[in-house]
């Protein structure tokens, strides 16, 4: 096995090892020169990332038998552990503990201060590991997989690639079985006039913020938009507006869910613009009151604050992936859909947050030596083969292959690809293939009230052709939930597929549904029919006993 210390491009700067020596410098060389022999000597699998999907399936590989050599230009754990899902987790819990309190007459009565944000950021600080992964590398190299620190990029041979280090260095990988591209995707931004001069946040500088603006403007109601703007009202900001391009906010969920939050937002406090867009944006000079100038957004006209009834009909749901998420150079984010492009309104903050999808990291990682379109997202089969590369060796995975931007998905479709490359089959003898993105994709938005669903919405199961009926109870209704708390809102939905009796969707929203997801998914993935259902059930006082109610709703 060989370390991370001894081959990567960002550590093994032989004037750094010990007393600068000559002979240590030789002794450095040498070891590297070994290292790269070793390398080079056999490796059955490169994977290129180690974000999620990287590590699941170097791990997955790794345990079967397999010589797998892992590429990271940046941290292992990418963008889920440092500036995704971890932190901005982190952000959002404090905000909702103190909610969930004051849903309870005489605990609320003990809720008297305020959030302390820089006790929050410190805990953040601890969870995403002081932003070092010291404490992921062991993971994979105690599995024996080789971790290379640097940049992959395919050379256009088969199963080729090539690293280049910190420092310049170059060096040729070839594998014997399959490359794996895991290169995951960053923020999209807009080509909005001024906003890329205005240096706005992404996500990244969003859940890395050690201070909470006093006023920020979010670009992008979607999942990330709408999780960080009710973080950043909940730990201090006094003034938050939210700018969604389209009708409602969490546009490919079920009506209701945006619908919700919107109203939980504005109860919070938080401005919500929906069906319009910015079309300016100018950071202006510092002044006593910011360290960076204020910025000043310019939306489209005709679109005040407003509720989503305005826009009833106009779900884009059932896509497998956001509406946000462009190719580089895309800029079908000025689709004119968004509202007309003459000048309305303006709105001033501190910062501004773009969260309006995501753009995958393909731009550099030689995806034209091998016939694909640079940029773009990586097409795959259900086998997760690059689909139009000839002899069957590059697989791609995680939010690079654009099937489902999350965390857990990415992870799912690791283990399938290690399968089919290791040649794996399932207990039917029947080989590795992804059911998961094509029938049931749980997904959680941790906003308060919480969005939680898995498969098809309504209107997408229409779409998709299927003859369906969905009945829908109040999260609040049962007795679990009024013990948890008063005046808990929230919806849960089921989408029944008529001709076979089945689940295809279902979507909780309200406190903690969270929890309350996974028993959808594995009726969905399971094809459990509903009349079997009848007998799974609830315990008492829990807010599941919504299921009991949804089922009696439907009939039983
Ligand atoms: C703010 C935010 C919150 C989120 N919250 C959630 C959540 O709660 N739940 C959820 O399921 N999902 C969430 N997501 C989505 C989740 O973060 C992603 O789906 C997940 O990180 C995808 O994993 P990945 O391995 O495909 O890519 P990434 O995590 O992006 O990892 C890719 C890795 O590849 C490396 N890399 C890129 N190019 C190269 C190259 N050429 N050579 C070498 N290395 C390279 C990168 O440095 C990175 O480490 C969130 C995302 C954001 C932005
Ligand atoms: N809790 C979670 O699981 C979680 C949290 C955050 C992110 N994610 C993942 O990350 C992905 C990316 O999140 P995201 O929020 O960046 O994308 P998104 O697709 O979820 O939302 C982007 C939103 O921006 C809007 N938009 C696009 N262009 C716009 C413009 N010019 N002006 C105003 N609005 C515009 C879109 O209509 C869309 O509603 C998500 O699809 C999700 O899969 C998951």
């Amino acid at each position: 096995m060989i370390l991370a210390a001894t081959v990567g491009g960002t550590d093994m700067d032989p004037d750094t090892q010990a007393g600068g020596t000559q002979a240590g410098d030789t002794r450095a060389r040498d070891a590297q020169a070994l290292a790269v022999h070793a390398l080079e000597a056999r490796v059955d699998v490169i994977v290129i990332g180690a974000g999620p999907a990287g590590e699941n399936v170097a791990g997955r590989c790794a345990d079967a038998g397999l010589a797998v050599t892992i590429v990271e230009r940046e941290l292992v754990g990418g963008e889920c552990s440092y500036w995704g899902c971890i932190p901005s987790k982190t952000l959002i819990r404090p905000g909702e503990v103190l909610a969930a309190a004051r849903r309870v007459p005489g605990a609320a009565a003990a809720v008297t201060g305020a959030l302390d944000p820089a006790a929050v950021f410190a805990r953040r600080d601890r969870l995403v590991g002081g932003f070092s992964d010291d404490s992921q590398v062991p993971w994979l190299t105690d599995k024996g997989v080789t971790l290379v620190r640097g940049t992959g990029r395919l050379t256009g041979r088969p199963r080729q690639v090539e690293v280049t280090g910190a420092d310049g260095d170059r060096r040729v990988l070839t594998a014997s079985r399959a490359v794996v591209v895991a290169t995951g995707s960053r923020a999209t931004v807009p080509p909005i006039p001024g906003l890329a001069d205005a240096e706005p946040w992404d996500n990244r500088s969003a859940t890395a913020a050690t201070a909470v603006p006093r006023r920020l403007v979010v670009l992008g109601g979607g999942a990330v938009g709408a999780e960080l703007a009710q973080a950043f009202r909940r730990l201090g900001s006094a003034e938050v507006t939210v700018v969604e391009g389209s009708p409602r906010l969490l546009a490919r969920e079920e009506e209701f869910a945006g619908e919700q939050v919107r109203a939980a937002f504005e109860a919070d406090g938080i401005t919500v613009r929906l069906g319009t867009r910015a079309v300016d944006v100018r950071r202006g000079r510092p002044d006593s009151a910011t360290s960076r100038g204020p910025v000043t957004v310019t939306l489209a006209a005709g679109a005040g604050p407003h509720s989503a009834d305005d826009h009833a009909g106009s779900d884009r749901s059932g896509r497998s992936h956001a509406e946000g998420d462009h190719a580089e150079g895309d800029d079908s984010v000025r689709d004119d859909s968004m509202g007309d492009d003459s000048v309305g309104d303006t709105v001033v903050a501190d910062e501004i947050l773009v969260a309006v999808g995501r753009t995958p990291a393909t731009g550099d990682l030689g995806l034209a030596a091998v016939g694909l379109q640079p940029g773009t997202f990586i097409e795959v089969d259900d086998r997760l083969l690059a689909v139009g590369v000839d002899g069957g060796w590059l697989y791609a995975v995680g939010d690079v292959c654009g099937r489902a931007l999350l965390t857990h998905m990415a992870k799912y479709q690791a283990r399938i690809v290690a399968d089919v490359i290791t040649g794996r089959r399932d207990a039917a003898g029947e080989p590795a293939r992804d059911v998961a993105d094509g029938l049931a994709i749980p997904r959680v938005t941790f906003t308060d009230p919480q969005a939680s669903a898995v498969g098809l919405t309504e209107r997408a199961a229409r779409e998709a052709g299927l003859t369906v009926r969905a009945v829908s109870v109040a999260t609040g209704g049962v007795a679990g939930a009024s013990v948890r708390g008063e005046g808990i809102i929230g919806t849960s939905k089921i989408v029944v597929d008529e001709s076979r009796r089945v689940l295809v969707g279902a979507t909780f929203t309200g406190p903690d549904t969270q929890e309350m997801v996974h028993a959808a998914t594995i009726a969905i993935v399971a094809a459990v029919p509903v009349e079997r259902l009848w007998h799974a059930v609830p315990s008492f006082p829990t807010v599941c006993e919504v299921w009991l109610r949804l089922l009696e709703e439907y009939g039983l």
